[in-house]
């Protein structure tokens, strides 16, 4: 069956739209549709009309996508286009993961006005971040370091660094790129100091789990490679994220059909913290992602298992 049309579900933020736009220009270039059949629909979510709180406290999984979960089961949209660090463990079962675009750089960039690394920060410097998983790891590097909720969308939070309100604040570096971003103040985290988020550089498009024809079009533009990593980061965070929502990176990276992932809880201090690392063929990539959490389940403090907080 052709295509005559495409309706693309995406939220209305600035990257939210340059991701969708990627999608979009992709499919006009490799299944040869017209520009004016591959249209966006911006769905706003309930993650878009919370600015003032973290979003842990708001009611954490799926605020950026269930607003865009419905719309495809109204048949309002073919396809929706997510940031893959947004996107929960589970799905409903009538919408699949089509698959994700080739992974853009995984690391988070520090953007600190004079420092040129985590290291470099002032004594007792400021770090405004919303994410626990980012607030941890600075302050396994740099204990005497505070936090500070710092909320919203790429260019919201760089203005408010920008306006003096913090010493640094750490944002995706597929972000920036994205959003064609680049700030003086940068500096990119190597993965030693600063392990990514399950998902963090990856272009996730989600479909009806019985839509043949999108999900066809959709094979012509997805990246295996990065199904494999993600398929075992998400397998990774499914087992923790039963029991708990505390500090957790991940990351797995594929070449010549070998997968390596990387696993890390922390306490929300930065003050402990549990690693593993699990290397097998690609088609055990969930399972290996599944072994990974259970491995770091058994040798976490428990008291590292039982907080609150945002996956980001
Ligand atoms: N939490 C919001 C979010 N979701 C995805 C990205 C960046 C893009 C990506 O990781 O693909 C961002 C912004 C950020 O963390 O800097």
């Amino acid at each position: 069956m052709s295509i005559s049309r495409l309706v693309v579900g995406t939220r209305g933020s600035p990257l939210a739209l340059a991701q969708a736009n990627i999608v979009r220009d992709r499919l006009i270039a490799v299944i040869g549709l017209d520009p004016d059949q591959v249209v966006l629909e911006v769905i706003r979510t309930t993650g878009d009309m919370i600015q003032d709180r973290a979003l842990s406290e708001a009611g954490g999984k799926g605020l950026f996508t269930k607003e865009l979960d419905s719309a495809l089961q109204a048949g309002a949209i073919d396809l929706a286009v997510h940031s893959a660090k947004d996107l929960p463990t589970w799905l409903p079962d009538d919408l699949t993961i089509a698959g994700y675009l080739a992974r853009e750089d995984v690391r988070d960039v520090l953007i600190a006005p004079g420092a040129r690394g985590l290291a470099d920060l002032r004594p007792g410097a400021v770090v405004g971040t919303a994410s626990l998983r980012r607030a941890a790891q600075v302050r396994r590097l740099r204990p005497d370091v505070t936090t500070g909720l710092l909320r919203g969308n790429v260019q919201t939070r760089l203005a408010r660094l920008h306006e003096g309100r913090f010493d640094a604040t750490l944002l995706a570096s597929a972000g920036l790129r994205r959003l064609g971003v680049s700030d003086p103040s940068a500096t990119v985290l190597e993965l030693d100091e600063m392990l990514p988020a399950v998902g963090q550089g990856a272009i996730a498009i989600t479909a009806r789990t019985g839509d043949g024809t999108v999900l066809a079009a959709l094979d012509s533009i997805i990246c295996p490679d990065t199904g494999h990593a993600l398929a075992a980061e998400r397998a990774f965070l499914t087992v923790l994220d039963g029991s708990c929502r505390t500090p957790i990176a991940g990351l797995a990276q594929v070449q010549g059909g070998l997968l390596r992932l990387r696993g890390l809880l922390l306490a929300l201090d930065g003050s402990e913290w549990v690693e593993t690392v699990r290397e097998g063929p690609v088609s055990d990539a969930r399972a290996l992602g599944d072994d990974a959490g259970r491995d770091i389940q058994a040798r976490a403090n428990p008291a590292l298992l039982q907080h609150q907080g945002d996956r980001s």
